[in-house]
């Protein structure tokens, strides 16, 4: 019997950015309707790793495979994710509504399937009262709600978020939440960097630590409570050098 192969594969990927190792060696899995939730300090690496992932950067060496697939060698798997940079990329001059619809025709939606798809996202972020605000008017918050509506159109088998629940009231970031789970339940794998612990214990299902650019934990959520979870990420981040002397014992 053949196992099924994860979503998302990522194997002994490595980032330099300006001269420094931003990503160093990370391997990791996804699979269909798995959360992971991607936590580290300032600097550790998350945006670069996701920015990988989402085909925006290329790795230095390394793979990353999608649905069996290297993605490197085929970018035209990029139409498999949607993507929620740190800062949502808005063309200010265009409305809530001319965004949605660019992104649909960029994906290839026409005609009915298009405007079935633009209505759908609009009423479930509740964007109907910003549809004809131009972007460049928009709150931080609700270029957050745009930026993510924008990733969820085309319907992709892979989310990547980066910092997704930025600038979000408590109402947005509980209905961030429900999206997130509604996303999961439907087979779609998602994978979000967070600074926040309590997001993470909230809607994954899974928790990788980074720290300067390599992982340091990987595990399930629901196995790592609240307090173990912070403490795990205190210990990581304060006693990183003594950890990589271990590892590099190890290997
Ligand atoms: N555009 C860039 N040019 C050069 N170096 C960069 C650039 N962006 C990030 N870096 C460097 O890459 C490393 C990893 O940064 P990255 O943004 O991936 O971390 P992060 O975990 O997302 O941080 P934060 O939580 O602050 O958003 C850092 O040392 C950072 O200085």
């Amino acid at each position: 019997m053949t196992l099924p192969q994860p979503l998302l594969k990522l194997d002994q990927l490595r980032r330099h950015r300006a001269g420094r190792p931003a990503v160093e060696r990370l391997s990791l899995t996804l699979d269909k309707g798995q959360i992971l939730g991607l936590l580290g300090v300032n600097g550790a690496g998350k945006s670069t790793t996701l920015s990988m992932i989402a085909g925006a950067l290329r790795p230095d060496s390394g793979s990353i495979q999608l649905n069996g697939e290297d993605f490197l060698e085929h970018p035209e798997l990029a139409r498999l994710i949607g993507w929620l940079p740190e800062r949502a990329p808005l063309w200010p001059e265009l409305t809530v509504h001319e965004h949605l619809a660019t992104h649909g025709r960029l994906h290839g939606l026409r005609g009915a399937a298009l405007k079935q798809a633009c209505d759908a996202i609009v009423q479930r972020l509740e964007l109907t009262p910003l549809l004809l605000r131009l972007a460049g008017v928009l709150s931080q918050g609700q270029r957050q709600r745009l930026g993510l509506a924008c990733a969820l159109l085309h319907r992709p088998a892979l989310l990547v978020l980066d910092e997704p629940a930025n600038a979000l009231d408590p109402v947005q970031v509980a209905s961030l939440r429900n999206v997130i789970r509604e996303e999961a339940a439907a087979g779609t794998a998602v994978i979000l960097s967070t600074h926040l612990l309590a997001e993470v214990t909230a809607v994954c299902d899974r928790v990788a630590i980074l720290h300067e650019g390599s992982l340091h934990h990987d595990a399930a959520v629901t196995d790592t409570d609240h307090k173990t979870l912070e403490r795990t990420f205190f210990d990581i981040a304060m006693n990183s050098g003594a950890m990589n002397e271990g590892r590099n014992q190890a290997a």
